[in-house]
């Protein structure tokens, strides 16, 4: 039988981000707040002549992950890596971070390579950074709650709070986070639009997020509609930062959302990412 490390990491939702430019990959990143979610990725390695990614969502398979593969190489190791997820990919729920979380994590125990967790959280925060798949996901979904992140990096200060209510998401598709971190106009607009503050509750994180994704200029038609039949209902949302979705808290946000899509029931994940269990 083949030795393989099964490893998961939860997604993270950004609410409301700025990004900050460092020297180099560890110090570029974001601060900003978002809901770590109980929903990411699951990533079984094994070892291989060459490195090959086969990503599995709802059944089906596609291949390749730029992100996995890149960390991958940088440890020197070549491994054959299955990431099977049930949100979707590329619609704001950080899941490149949480497939390159659940993979490094269990490669180090596949290979025995000895890193600590913040070893894997730092390669794993390098590879998205140089993918601009994302910039304060790995940060975030290092540990639980609802965060707000003081500064880039995997090292800054980060406020954690774990409230028991959950959050309802609906995506209508893809944004590639990529597309938008590229964009000058589009980060000059982000940053006008940074809230300077962490959020109180979970209601106040959704508020916070409204504001800054009004006032950003990212919100497309169909997200607004979902957020104008939010407002008509008086549920707090607003949109999955960066992807075609909203997220929305409070009672009647199942009900409202479900108008418009599969609804996403998510709770605040209580920890990161775990290696789950190593076979043979
Ligand atoms: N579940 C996954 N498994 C492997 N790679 C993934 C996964 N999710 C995302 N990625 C990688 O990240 C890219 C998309 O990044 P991004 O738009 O930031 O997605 P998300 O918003 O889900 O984090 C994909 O093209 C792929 O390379
Ligand atoms: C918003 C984003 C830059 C991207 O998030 P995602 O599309 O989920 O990868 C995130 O990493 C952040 O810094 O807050």
């Amino acid at each position: 039988m083949v030795r393989t490390a099964v490893a998961f990491s939860p997604g993270h939702i950004s609410g409301y981000f700025k990004r900050v430019e460092g020297s180099g990959p560890g110090s570029t990143g974001s601060v900003g707040a978002g809901v770590v979610i109980d929903e990411g990725v699951r990533s079984t390695v094994a070892p291989a002549a060459a490195t090959s990614v086969r990503v599995v969502w709802r059944g089906r398979v596609a291949a390749g992950s730029p992100p996995v593969e890149y960390a991958l190489d940088r440890l020197g190791v070549a491994a054959r890596v299955t990431t099977e997820c049930r949100l979707p990919i590329g619609a704001g729920f950080g899941l490149s971070a949480a497939a390159v979380l659940a993979t490094l994590t269990a490669a180090n125990h596949l290979f025995d390579l000895g890193l600590s967790a913040d070893d894997v959280a730092a390669r794993a925060h390098e590879a998205e950074v140089v993918h601009r798949t994302g910039l304060g996901d790995v940060a975030a979904s290092q540990a639980g709650g609802v965060v707000c992140r003081m500064g880039p990096g995997i090292h800054a200060e980060i406020i954690r709070f774990y409230p028991e209510e959950p959050l309802y998401a609906v995506s209508l598709g893809p944004l590639p986070t990529a597309s938008v971190l590229s964009s000058p106009e589009a980060m000059a607009r982000i940053a006008a639009a940074y809230p300077d503050r962490c959020p109180g509750d979970l209601t106040d994180f959704c508020l916070l997020s409204r504001r800054f994704a009004q006032a950003s200029g990212l919100i497309a038609p169909g997200v607004q509609r979902v957020l104008a039949a939010c407002d008509a209902a008086g549920v707090p949302a607003s949109m999955t930062m960066l992807g075609n979705g909203v997220f929305a808290c409070g009672d009647a946000a199942d009900r409202v959302l479900s108008g418009f899509g599969e609804v996403e029931r998510l709770n605040v994940a209580r920890r990161g990412a775990y290696l789950i269990e190593m076979k043979p």
